[in-house]
């Protein structure tokens, strides 16, 4: 059986278990489950503390799982990122208090809260700059405020937690993170994970895409599918009245209605919107 593990909790947990749900396998039925079974697609799911998961997967015991990009970085083990997953995105950023520092070199022999060690350490040594690195397990921010450091390196998504305790980032972001779906770099069962990649992908790619349905004018069918491309080619159809024709397209969701707008200008009629519930591309 495909050993996978998942968030259990924190802030990529519940998107991943809609993800897997939406792909087709088992998930847990209640937050105490920590094995959950699916006999039916032979896979065996471990709920793990998300900052843990890289090294179950790097140290092989598990196939593959999914994380965070800079938790993936911070363990420094040895996993392969397969596929971005489209949610858990944050920045992975330095902050202090306004006017303290000008730059990331400023950091200089200063102290640095994080509970990403790894990943801060790594970006220091790599930048040339020596600093004194505290590691924190959470709320970060505070360690300022509380006099155990002068910087801090922490994930920022909107930047309210930041902004609550009076600090501001500084220097480029260190990392983009999102979720991740990762394996580990030995020989393994490759074709359950290659099944696993599949069906995320095709979760993926039915958000990302609406299906788009529309008649058009048999003259101007050029120009409409020059503006609903699909991926390979869209579909044309013959209708009844020979002056038209029906195109079916995927088409990206972010856009779409500037599309129906243009489709409609050009003198397409009966545009029409669908979901995607699953796909295989
Ligand atoms: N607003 C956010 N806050 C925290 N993590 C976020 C946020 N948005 C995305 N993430 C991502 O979620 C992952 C961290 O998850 P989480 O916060 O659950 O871990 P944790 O801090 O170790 O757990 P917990 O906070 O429950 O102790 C990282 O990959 C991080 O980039
Ligand atoms: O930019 P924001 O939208 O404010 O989000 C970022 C904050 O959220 C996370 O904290 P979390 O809730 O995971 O608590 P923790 O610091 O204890 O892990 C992260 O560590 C930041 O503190
Ligand atoms: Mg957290």
């Amino acid at each position: 059986m495909l050993k996978i593990a998942v968030p259990n909790k924190g802030s990529l947990s519940e998107s991943t278990i809609e993800m897997l749900r939406e792909a087709g396998y088992r998930t847990r039925r209640e937050p105490k489950e920590l094995i959950v079974t699916d006999p039916d697609n032979e896979v065996e799911f471990f709920y793990l503390r998300p900052r843990d998961i890289a090294v179950y997967v790097g140290s092989g015991t598990v196939d593959a799982g999914i994380t965070g990009r800079d938790l993936l970085l911070d363990a420094g083990v040895e996993a392969i990122e397969l596929m971005t997953l489209g949610f858990g995105r944050s920045t992975f950023r330095y902050a202090a208090k306004p006017g303290l520092v000008a730059s990331v070199a400023d950091i200089e022999g200063k102290r640095v809260a994080t509970s990403y060690p790894g990943l801060v350490r790594k970006d220091l040594a790599d930048r040339g700059i020596s600093a004194d690195v505290v590691r924190l397990d959470g709320a970060v921010e505070t360690a300022i405020t509380l006099g155990v450091a002068d910087v801090i390196a922490d994930v920022v998504e909107t930047g309210t937690t930041l902004r609550n305790q009076g600090l501001e980032v500084f220097g480029d972001p260190i990392l983009h993170s999102e979720a991740v779906l990762i394996k580990g770099n030995r020989p393994g069962p490759e074709q359950a994970v290659d099944v696993l990649e599949r069906r995320l992908m095709g979760v993926r790619t039915a958000r990302t895409y609406v299906m788009l349905d529309y008649d058009c004018p048999r003259h101007l069918v050029d120009r409409a599918t020059e503006l609903t491309p699909g991926l390979e080619s869209p579909t044309v159809s013959p209708l009844q009245d020979e002056e038209w024709v029906a195109v079916r397209a995927m088409v990206p969701r972010y856009g779409r209605n500037r599309v129906m707008d243009q489709l409609y200008d050009l003198g397409a009629r009966a545009i029409l919107v669908t979901d995607i519930a699953a796909c295989r591309l």
